[in-house]
């Protein structure tokens, strides 16, 4: 049987081992990894050859810029490949987790990511000022936030699509935050593109814990990512730990041991900040207790 050339897609959705790949063509198909492991994201390049059937085969994964992920002791969950921009979902209410919003931070800074902080549901301005006062470390440490209410989609837009420009950016958040209601304003027909996902896919119509990649209307995507309940950073060294603090920055390489841990060497100079006022508490906490979930790990 003469063998096809392959061609050059990008997986649009995963669900399983079955992958979305869309070809030039605009065509969304149905994939499958050759071999057992599957190891493309949402958002990676791919080479697929098709048999002269219906079905692809993905032979080969080109170079990513980038792979946002998660790993915790059981399994490593990948959110998505070749993000410009990660936009990272709060709300007035209900209360997100800022051990969460710092951790996903951190694994941004380590995959060397742009974050936006989205404050979701300011309309609602009784829990305006505590959201505000509890994003203020993470304001401090030089992220930026915008504050909208998705229900208003023209504001939603008007904020948004600015930072996205011809960008892919990367929807992630608790769940309730509004990621849904957000998708939908910047990406009016997002229900048919899921439903023509799901039909190349095989997957059913209520497939909401997939990952997808849309297109804005525009110019840019937007990928949109089951929201998530714990945020594992196994894979990262200490050095990435603590790169994924920016405001620690000025102060690394400062302390009097070349190895400190700067949780309570003499002479470190990421403590002294801290007792400064210059590194907020809490975000030294998040530090730390990062550090020793990923000791603990190691121990096994
Ligand atoms: N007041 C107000 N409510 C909002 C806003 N955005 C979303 N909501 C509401 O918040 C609830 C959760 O919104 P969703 O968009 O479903 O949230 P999600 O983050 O996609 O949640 P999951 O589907 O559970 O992952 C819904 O009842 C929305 O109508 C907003 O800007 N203001
Ligand atoms: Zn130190």
């Amino acid at each position: 049987m003469p063998t096809e050339p392959t061609v050059q897609g990008r997986v649009v959705a995963v669900h399983g081992r079955h992958y979305g790949v869309e070809l030039s063509d605009g065509q969304v198909h149905k994939c499958f990894p050759r071999g057992k492991k599957a190891d493309a994201a949402v958002g990676d390049y791919v080479q697929v050859r098709f048999q002269g059937n219906e079905e692809g085969v993905i032979e080969k994964r080109l170079d990513r810029k980038n792979l946002l992920y998660r790993s915790d002791e059981m399994r490593t969950k990948q959110f998505a490949a070749n993000v410009d921009l990660l936009l990272l979902v709060v709300a007035t209410t209900p209360a997100f987790s800022d051990d969460l919003i710092g951790r996903a931070l951190v694994a941004a800074r380590a995959a060397d990511i742009d974050t936006i902080i989205v404050l979701n549901k300011a309309d609602l301005t009784e829990s305006l000022a505590e959201a505000r006062a509890r994003l203020a470390p993470f304001r401090d440490a030089g992220v930026p936030i915008v504050e909208l209410s998705a229900l208003d989609t023209a504001q939603t837009k008007a904020k948004l699509l600015e930072h996205i420009g011809g960008k892919t950016a990367l929807l992630l958040g608790q769940s309730g935050m509004g990621k849904s209601t957000l998708l939908n304003a910047l990406v009016p027909d997002a229900a048919a593109h899921t439903q023509a996902h799901s039909v190349a896919l095989d997957a059913g119509k209520h497939t909401t814990t997939a990952t997808r990649l849309y297109h804005l209307p525009q110019s840019g995507d937007l990928i949109d990512s089951p929201g998530f309940q714990n945020f594992g950073l196994f894979h990262l060294d200490p050095t990435a730990i603590e790169g994924g603090f920016a405001e620690f920055e000025p102060f690394l390489g400062d302390c009097r041991f070349y190895n400190c841990t700067h949780r309570h060497e003499p002479g470190c100079a990421i403590l002294a900040a801290k007792a400064a006022g210059n590194i907020k508490p809490e975000r030294h906490a998040l530090y730390e207790r990062i550090l020793a979930e990923n000791e603990a790990q190691q121990r096994y």
